[in-house]
């Protein structure tokens, strides 16, 4: 079954009117909106990532209002009626954006799976690959280890640059078994990553409590029995010191973990950086080194930077 799709590009002023004009007036069998700051603000409000707007398909230059009808409808009359609304809503001195109406069908899928064919295995390295939970997957090399991952539940799904650089360091600082620290671990991908490079003891810590309830999830797929989740801001109620400190946030977060890495770092300890837009290295620069930290490597992918850093006097 196919259904018939009606988009409009129009403004956030009068969604509302259009959805429950849709609804009740002409039997819409779904509406949804796309609003040009939703995605802006999306990054900061769930996992404090900025989102790359370039990167985002048919991205509004307002508001695009989309309604859902059963391929039989009458699609000439339907698009009348939405002008009409359109117009009537104008009268009001209300602004409707462009105005623009397209039309197109579509199947008619399961939606609950249907974001599932973005997410495909990432053949990440030599050591990790990363398997959505739906795939099978047969390493090249025997001992590659699989991060198997429900990609749809938190931050960190493994294709964002962000996460891809915190592996890499990952991969660099662990050369024994190691305890790791892994501070805002969205998913749990890194916790993950560190336990299967071969970490004795993880503590996994997350502001959000969707992200405490995916981590744990993720973690049990791996049938994993040495990584704790912790709800906590940054490394607050955190007791004793661990040899890595790992955290993909943004700058502005990690500026306060800063201060807070000397209490819980061994001797040779490393911290792992990522999530820093490579605008604000300055100020990261300035924190570690007033903290007696200093940056032993440095990796860049496009915007994003991330770092292994270790106390001045190693
Ligand atoms: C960019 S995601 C990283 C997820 C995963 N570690 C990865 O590398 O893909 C950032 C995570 O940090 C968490 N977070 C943001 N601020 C935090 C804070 N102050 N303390 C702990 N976690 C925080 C968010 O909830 C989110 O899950």
């Amino acid at each position: 079954m196919k259904l018939l799709v009606i988009k409009i590009a129009t403004s956030h002023e009068v969604e509302d009117a259009l959805s429950v004009f849709s609804q009740d007036n002409l039997n819409a069998l779904g509406t949804e909106t796309r609003n040009r700051d939703d995605f802006k603000k999306a990054g900061w409000l769930h996992d404090s990532t900025v989102v790359e707007m370039d990167d985002i398909k048919d991205l509004p230059k307002d508001t695009q209002f989309i309604a859902y009808f059963d391929q039989e409808a009458d699609k000439d009359e339907l698009v009348k009626k939405y002008r009409a609304k359109l117009k009537e809503l104008n009268g009001y001195g209300l602004n409707i954006g462009e105005g623009n109406i397209r039309t197109s069908y579509i199947a008619d899928q399961d939606w609950n799976t249907a974001w599932q064919k973005y997410y495909h295995v990432i053949d990440f390295s030599r050591h990790l690959a990363i398997v959505p939970k739906w795939e099978h997957y047969k390493p090249v090399f025997k001992d590659q280890q699989l991060i198997k991952l429900d990609p749809g539940l938190a931050f960190g799904t493994g294709n964002h640059k962000t996460t891809q650089l915190a592996l890499m360091g990952i991969e660099r600082a662990m050369i024994r078994p190691s305890t790791v620290v892994d501070v805002g671990t969205g998913s749990g991908i890194l916790a993950i990553a560190a336990a299967k490079l071969g970490a004795k003891k993880i503590l996994a810590t997350d502001i959000s409590d969707e992200a405490v309830t995916a981590a744990k999830e993720n973690i049990a797929l791996n049938d994993l029995h040495n990584i704790s989740v912790h709800k906590t801001d940054l490394l607050a109620d955190v007791k004793g010191k661990f040899n890595i400190i790992v955290a993909n946030i943004l700058a502005e977060i990690l500026l306060n973990l800063i201060p807070q890495l000397d209490s819980h770092l061994n001797k040779n300890g490393q911290a792992i950086f990522s999530g820093i837009d490579y605008l604000q290295m300055p100020k990261i620069k300035r924190a570690l080194n007033a903290n007696d930290f200093k940056i032993d490597l440095s990796m860049q992918q496009g915007r994003w930077v991330g770092l292994v850093i270790v106390r001045k006097d190693k």
